[in-house]
């Protein structure tokens, strides 16, 4: 039986792009099929379980910043590895199947998407109102039963699968939107040239220098940050849990010694998995 990568489905989705890619890389590719799941939620469960082999999740964009529901997934309930990370340009289009913008009374697609496509929905389609799918492509599958007036926005991609024109392409605010998928499994990652280390911890207590002396854990050993947010530890309020991103791999002496210290410093400290970029 083949192993499963489950993405958020369905096929023509951004994230079926990524999860496309990264099967190519797979060991033994042959060896392995996709299956679309139709929440975040449902592919990191799915992992977790064990009824999948692995997943491919939006994790950050460029514009809209973290996608928090996998952060907070993989921070506080299940107990995953970030295995590889894979980079894609999004480029937003406005598909129809009418052809007069002006008619357009409801807008479908994933809530990111419409929050990067914000100022033309305001400008451009100030009568509409938008509605969430659970996928850009999934709602453009709905406009199927939808009747006239109705629009999504997905990828210029969802066109080979569905056969709905584009009415307006390139839609989105910003010239340059980019979304970071994670590949994500039960075991931390095989590979042994891993470049990027992805952690979540908590302080010990809120005092002045507490945050400082973690991140200068990283400064002494030379190791690069690429991404600190603080989100809430879901607790009283200004009590937050932070992630890290940082450019040492599991088998980078300093990452070790790093982390040895954050230990005895931190009263969480999740290491999330050391991985590679797939291109
Ligand atoms: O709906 C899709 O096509 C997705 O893959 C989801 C998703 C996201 O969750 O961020 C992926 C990329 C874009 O940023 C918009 C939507």
């Amino acid at each position: 039986m083949k192993k499963i990568l489950a993405f958020l489905g369905p096929v023509g989705t951004y994230s079926y792009e990524a999860a496309s890619r990264c099967l190519l890389t797979l060991e033994n590719t042959q060896e392995w099929t996709l299956q679309a799941l139709p929440t975040i939620p449902h592919i990191l469960t799915a992992v977790a379980e064990g009824s999948v082999d692995a997943g491919l999740v939006p994790g950050e964009n460029s514009i809209e910043g973290t996608v928090n529901i996998t952060l907070d997934m993989l921070a506080h309930e299940l107990s995953l590895y970030i295995q590889g990370e894979t980079v894609l340009n999004i480029n937003h289009c406005l598909f129809s199947h009418s052809q007069d913008l002006g008619e357009i009374h409801t807008v479908l697609s994933h809530p990111q998407a419409l929050a990067q496509c914000r100022r033309f929905l305001q400008q451009k389609l100030p009568q509409a109102r938008c509605l969430p799918a659970n996928s850009t492509a999934e709602a453009v599958q709905n406009l199927a039963s939808m009747g006239p007036g109705t629009a999504a926005i997905a990828s210029r991609d969802t066109h080979r699968f569905y056969n709905v024109p584009i009415l307006v392409p390139d839609i989105g605010d910003y010239p340059c939107n980019q979304t970071r998928f994670l590949l994500v499994g039960r075991t931390p990652c095989p590979h042994s040239d891993t470049k990027k280390t992805s952690l979540v911890l908590a302080l010990e207590k809120d005092r002045p220098g507490g945050l400082y002396e973690v991140l200068g854990e990283f400064a002494r050993e030379n190791i690069n940050l690429t991404k600190i947010e603080s989100r809430p530890a879901k607790k009283e309020l200004g009590n937050y849990i932070f992630f890290i991103d940082c450019e040492a791999g599991h088998d980078h002496p300093g990452l070790q010694e790093v982390l040895r210290n954050l230990e005895k410093k931190t009263a969480l400290l999740k290491n999330l998995g050391s991985y590679c970029s797939i291109v």
